[in-house]
């Protein structure tokens, strides 16, 4: 294109740039204006509150933030230019002037190719500086151009610096993960990735994608994120916000089962027993086993008559609802409510009247009735019924070994459920047993990241919470850390309820630059696990090792590091042993350096002190990494966490160590 016509391309771009926030803004004001005047037309309190409710979530979704783009492509279809961003925009008849990414048609903006190009005679994409709008670049795919990862624009956006928390991927999702993006919702799916690959971007983008195609569905039922730690929840819940997806749960694992205080610790072996799965067995026999026949009648009086129950019915009535495979808690509320059936008819048949309501409800709770389930039925709480196993495991039978039974016993066990200190394992083991008990709502959709950590009974914990829903799950077998980390996701899948779902690769590498992949990939040998290499996209980066003649001189070197760091644009973390991070925060502080911690994603410090084992799913422009030989000896699982903390950097990575490197990593000189 000539320069003065490219001009006038340019010039036409940003004038319709312009209109369609103008015409975002009357949206906006609109919905205000009904926000405003919502009370006033709504016929009742309820009705004024719940539509209320709805036009401030409107108004929420229809926020624009000027420094991002509005829109990001053009598809040209059939002499139409339909222009595709974050969120649907109309002009004031309702003509639309940005398709939401998530539209049918959007899908061609991410999927026509040159071999197919969907009717798409040109895919132009916008290059955006601070909101504004710079540059295009086209492909004409009815001319067999494509560009594909040679985007310069896909590019920039990929080696942009890394400033503060994650950002949405849409202007650039690739093909193969927008298969996954747009997957549909009744299909449950495992992605297995290397670091990097953009499991997380797109788990986050197929929950706003299926909030837009299934809005009321999943408005009613929820729809689930599930992440590792508070700092990676902190670092992601940006994204969604800014598709216009203001309602998505976020939570840990720990917050979904935080069913009581954590006051004690485990062992490692008893913390390894109770997230092993046979732990539902022991639960579900211990509950269950509380079950006894009844012996006796139930006999009740009632005014001037008296009524009767045989054990035999009794017993029919028992047997029955435990085969109903109902929770524990309903099963009983069933038994009660026949026996009261029972004696209903029984006065029905005396009386020639139907009792009501009242005398059914009086019944129901009558000593001799209440007596009756007390004995072969009894009332039983999660608490009453973990501390029960915990303080004599006996009942686990041979369902456990005499040691894995010993190493569950409390030594002292508490005087009753409510006094009990328990332990981060326990909170598992008593979300298992309140599933036994009642029933759990199921969330709609549940997006589970770095799920290779999740131990069988974790995975319980969530299957019971997308029961009738779908899950995706995202994780990297050779991110494992937990002790009970996975290496076949078909266990996992087999735990979470979802036996079936496919389990698909992404293998290119967005963020780590292929220098730094290359000696993170010396250590897959060492991990156990079978997954595919990762294959970086970036070409740029810089790798050096910093070796320090003694371990006083760590800091000193880890500072002069940080320093240089400083003079580029973009985040600096230093990761380091957990042990270590206090000592690092200090000297760093003393030498002036502002420092963070990652929690605190809006910190105006550059300079963020990471320990090892939060930092999983987070990245930074450059990262320090400060002796890796003491991460690695610092948990059983330590190369794993090293090859997790050496793929976090952007940019940059200097290792600085004083004590030799891993044998797995050493080799040749990387310098
Ligand atoms: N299609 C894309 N376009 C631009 N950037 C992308 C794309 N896909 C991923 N990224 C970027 O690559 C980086 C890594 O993505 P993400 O954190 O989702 O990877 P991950 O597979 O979850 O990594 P990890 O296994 O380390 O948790 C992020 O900065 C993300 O924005």
């Amino acid at each position: 294109m000539p320069p003065s016509d490219l001009d006038t391309e340019l010039t036409a771009e940003r004038n319709h740039l312009a209109a369609s926030r103008a015409a975002l803004r009357r949206m906006r004001d609109r919905a205000q204006a009904l926000f405003s005047t919502g009370s006033e037309v709504a016929g009742d309190p309820y009705s004024a509150e719940s539509l209320g409710r709805t036009l401030s979530r409107r108004v929420a979704e229809l926020a624009d933030d000027p420094t991002t783009p509005l829109f990001f492509g053009r598809l040209d279809i059939t002499d139409t230019n339909y222009y595709v961003g974050r969120r649907h925009v109309t002009d004031d008849v309702g003509e639309p002037m940005v398709l939401d990414w998530r539209a049918p048609l959007s899908r061609s903006f991410y999927r026509a190719s040159a071999r197919d190009p969907q009717g798409v005679s040109t895919r132009r994409r916008f290059g955006f500086v601070h909101g504004e709008l710079t540059s295009f670049e086209d492909e004409h795919l009815d001319r067999g151009e494509e560009l594909g990862t040679g985007s310069r624009i896909l590019t920039a956006e990929i080696e942009r610096p890394r400033v503060g928390p994650m950002r949405d991927i849409v202007a650039t999702i690739q093909p193969e993960q927008d298969e996954l993006v747009r997957a549909e919702l009744s299909d449950s799916i495992c992605v297995q990735g290397a670091p990097g690959t953009g499991k997380t971007a797109v788990g986050l983008h197929r929950a706003a994608y299926l909030l837009y195609l299934h809005r009321e569905r999943l408005r009613r039922s929820g729809v689930l994120v599930v992440g590792p730690n508070s700092a990676f929840l902190s670092y992601i819940s940006a994204v969604l916000p800014a598709l216009g997806e203001v309602e998505v749960q976020q939570a840990t694992v720990d917050d979904l089962v935080a069913h009581a205080p954590v006051r004690a610790t485990d062992s490692p072996v008893a913390a390894l027993v109770k997230h092993d799965p046979r732990m539902a067995e022991v639960l579900r026999a211990a509950l269950w086993g509380r079950l006894a026949k009844p012996t006796e009648p139930i006999m009740v009086s009632d005014g001037s008559y008296r009524w009767r129950i045989d054990p035999e019915p009794l017993r029919r009535i028992v047997d029955e609802a435990g085969r109903e495979g109902l929770p524990y808690a309903l099963g009983r509320e069933r038994v009660r409510a026949r026996v009261v059936g029972l004696l209903q008819r029984q006065s029905e048949y005396r009386t020639g009247n139907s009792p009501g309501e009242a005398w059914l409800r009086k019944m129901s709770k009558v000593a001799p009735v209440r007596e009756f389930l007390d004995a072969t039925w009894p009332a039983m709480t999660p608490e009453a019924l973990v501390v029960g196993v915990l303080s004599d495991p006996s009942v686990a039978g041979d369902l456990l070994t005499e040691p894995e039974r010993e190493a569950l016993r409390w030594t002292k066990p508490p005087k009753t459920p409510k006094s009990a200190k328990f332990s981060a394992a326990d909170l598992v083991l008593l979300d298992e047993a309140s599933g036994l008990l009642e029933r759990r709502q199921s969330f709609g959709h549940v997006v589970v990241d770095e799920a290779q950590d999740l131990s069988p009974m974790q995975a319980r914990a969530i299957a019971r919470r997308s029961e009738h829903g779908s899950v995706t799950l995202l994780g990297d077998l050779a991110q494992g850390t937990a002790p009970w980390a996975a290496s076949r996701w078909q266990d996992t899948l087999a735990h979470l309820g979802k036996p079936d779902a496919a389990v698909v690769p992404l293998t290119v590498g967005f963020r780590v630059p292929a220098a730094v992949v290359a000696l993170a990939n010396r250590l897959l040998p060492a991990l156990g696990v079978n997954v595919p290499e990762a294959v970086s996209l970036r070409r740029d980066g810089d790798l050096s090792m910093v070796p320090v003649a003694e371990p006083a001189g760590l800091s000193a070197a880890t500072l002069v590091e940080v320093t240089a760091a400083l003079e580029h644009e973009g985040s600096v973390a230093v990761i380091a042993a957990d042990a270590a991070v206090d000592d690092l925060h200090r000297h760093l502080a003393a030498a002036g350096v502002q420092t963070a911690t990652p929690a605190d994603v809006d910190s105006p410090a550059r300079v963020t002190v990471v320990p090892a084992t939060i930092v999983k799913g987070l990245e930074y422009d450059h990262v320090i990494v400060a002796e890796p030989a003491d991460i690695v000896a610092a948990e059983p699982r330590g190369l794993h966490r090293l090859y997790v903390v050496l793929t976090r950097a952007v940019s940059r990575l200097s290792v600085v160590h004083a004590k030799p490197l891993p044998d797995a990593l050493e080799g040749r000189s990387f310098s």
